[in-house]
């Protein structure tokens, strides 16, 4: 037994088509309108101004467009990229446009961890506001209430580095947690910051077949 599960969602939870079929295909297009329209929100306005310092973009929302749009092809989790998505995921799924789906093991593996007392949390590279409303619009229900806490690259840190795994413990007040991923460079992260680790090599997904090294593999939780 583990006093906490940590979970990733995209190719763990979700299959990885959700993220970058369903969600992706949603940003896209509202991406330069949701710039222009809350412009004077201090959260997208720092968004911005950060994808001008990571790309070098001098000019105006098509450019910055653009330049979201090569991040998204490229599958680059780029922090003001997670950002605006999210935003535009939380007002998706309050809308009622989306609505999030798990691999079929997930949810009764959620609900036993809990009934045995194993407390839960999320770190995904997907923004804690895109987190919160994706558990909370699931066809399953509103799923919140299980999980403590969500992490994301801004108030944790990179996935792929030890300290961000290092500033999770230190949050949830304790060094007796197992993570969840499908991403074997995470898996090494966290073992490196002396948490339990179990690879998710999901079959199809895109780290299905992958080598999980000294990692425990499950093919579902
Ligand atoms: C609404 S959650 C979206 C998740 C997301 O944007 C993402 O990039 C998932 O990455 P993960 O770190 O969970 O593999
Ligand atoms: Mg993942």
């Amino acid at each position: 037994m583990t006093e906490w599960v940590v979970l990733d969602i995209e190719g763990t939870l979700s299959a990885t088509d959700q993220v970058l079929v369903v969600l992706y295909d949603y940003a896209r297009p509202r991406l330069g309108p949701w710039i222009d329209a809350h412009g004077d929100d201090p959260v997208v306005a720092e968004a911005v101004r950060q994808v001008r310092e990571l790309s070098g973009v001098d000019g105006g929302t098509d450019e910055l467009v653009r330049v979201l749009h090569g991040w998204m092809d490229a599958d680059r989790k780029v922090t003001p990229l997670k950002t605006l998505q999210g935003l535009i995921w939380q007002r998706g799924y309050a809308d009622g446009d989306l609505v999030a789906e798990f691999f079929p093991d997930v949810v009764p593996a959620l609900r036993k961890w809990r009934a045995e007392g194993v407390r839960l949390a999320v770190f995904s590279s997907g923004s804690v506001a895109g987190q919160v409303a994706f558990f909370g619009h699931t066809a399953e229900g509103d799923l919140r209430d299980l999980f403590e806490h969500h992490f994301d690259t801004v108030n944790a840190g990179p996935k792929r580095e030890a300290d961000s795994y290092r500033a999770i413990a230190a949050v949830l007040g304790s060094d007796d947690i197992t993570f969840y991923s499908d991403v074997p460079a995470e898996l090494d992260a966290a073992a490196e910051a002396g948490w339990r680790t179990v690879g998710v090599a999901r079959p199809g997904e895109p780290y299905g077949d992958a080598d999980f090294g000294p990692h425990r593999t499950v093919s579902a939780l």
